[in-house]
């Protein structure tokens, strides 16, 4: 028997990062909007635990018990004492290593995936508290849709969205690391007082009207001077998108992924092919938001 979860990417569209806490993570205010980009975890009855992942990237994927999908599989045979016997397969389509959450979204899948295949019976938030433990971002993969992240951004606030946004995004040549991004940020930040981080009200009022021109107008993403410092390359990606029209642009999270708001279709289309041409990026996808959480597509 076999079960398959389909789960999205995610984009920032505002990261406020406060200064480290004592425990090394940063408090945010992270406003995290789910992207029709996706990968598909498929959870098989195994004779042990096992791991395949293909797609873009795949070879950058650990396939042993560090994979975020293995632990959450793990984590929740611990919580209700079955041993994890299952073959995880990961359908890759989110770029590696790309601030857009990957490997949050696979631990969400093989969680939803394993659950459903167990019969477990846990509730929602019995998952989410799961979630919390993998990884800060794990539980809005799990929920999807649009929501606020306080604390180390795990404690979410689900938020309304009043429209389809288009979002064109380019993946970069080479990855950059989740917990290099935050050291950068911190070099960065000595010597700067760092206010509490908190979420724009214009910009929730933008995404509440599904306003494209008001949202970009509020994008914003604390982390992106210390990606820019790591990937300075990702500074001609960004001019690039915004010179051929998209109403704005920015990192992606911790990066290096970058993302461009368009005002419609026609416009990301066009802000897509300017962006191939450009080879300021290794590939370009064109999508929409706000797209469903980790969801059972097949079993
Ligand atoms: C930056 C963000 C924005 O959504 O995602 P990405 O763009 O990388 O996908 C997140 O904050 C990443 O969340 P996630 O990738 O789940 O991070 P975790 O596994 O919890 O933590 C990895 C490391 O990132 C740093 N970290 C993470 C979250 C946070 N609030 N403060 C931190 O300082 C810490 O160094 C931590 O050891
Ligand atoms: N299932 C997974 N998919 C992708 N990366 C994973 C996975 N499990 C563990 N990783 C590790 O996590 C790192 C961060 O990957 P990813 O979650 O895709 O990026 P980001 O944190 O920038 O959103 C990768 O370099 C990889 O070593």
């Amino acid at each position: 028997m076999s079960v398959t979860v389909r789960v999205p990417a995610k984009v920032n569209v505002q990261l406020a990062v406060g200064a480290a806490r004592p425990d090394g993570f940063h408090d945010l205010a992270n406003v995290f909007l789910a992207v029709g980009l996706h990968d598909d975890v498929t959870a098989t009855a195994a004779d042990e635990l096992t791991l395949t992942c293909e797609g873009p990237g795949a070879d950058q994927v650990p396939l042993d018990r560090t994979n975020l999908a293995a632990r959450a599989a793990i984590a929740l045979g611990e919580r209700y004492g079955i041993e994890p016997r299952v073959h995880l397969h990961i359908d890759k389509d989110i770029p590696v290593a790309g601030g857009m959450a990957g490997g949050s979204a696979d631990a969400a899948g093989a969680l939803v995936a394993c659950d459903a295949l167990w019969g477990t019976g846990a509730t929602r938030d019995e998952l989410l508290d799961i979630c919390a433990e993998l990884g800060s971002d794990v539980p809005f993969s799990l929920v999807g849709g649009a929501a606020l992240g306080t604390g180390r951004g795990e404690k979410l606030q689900l938020l309304d969205v009043g429209g389809e946004f288009r979002w064109v995004f380019a993946a970069a040549d080479g990855g950059l690391s989740t917990p290099a991004v935050y050291g950068e940020f911190d070099r960065l930040a000595q010597g700067r007082a760092i206010p509490e981080p908190e979420a724009s009200p214009a910009l929730l009022d933008a995404l509440r009207r599904g306003d494209a021109s008001a949202l970009a107008a509020t994008l914003t993403n604390d982390l992106q001077p210390a990606a820019l410092s790591l990937f300075p390359a990702l500074k001609d990606t960004l001019d690039a998108g915004t010179a051929a029209g998209a109403l704005a642009g920015l990192v992606s999270g911790s990066g290096p992924t970058t993302a461009f708001l368009c005002a419609d279709e026609e416009s990301a289309r066009a802000v897509a092919a300017v962006l191939t041409a450009s080879g300021t990026c290794r590939s370009v996808r064109v999508t929409t938001s706000p797209a469903q959480g980790a969801t059972v597509v097949q079993r």
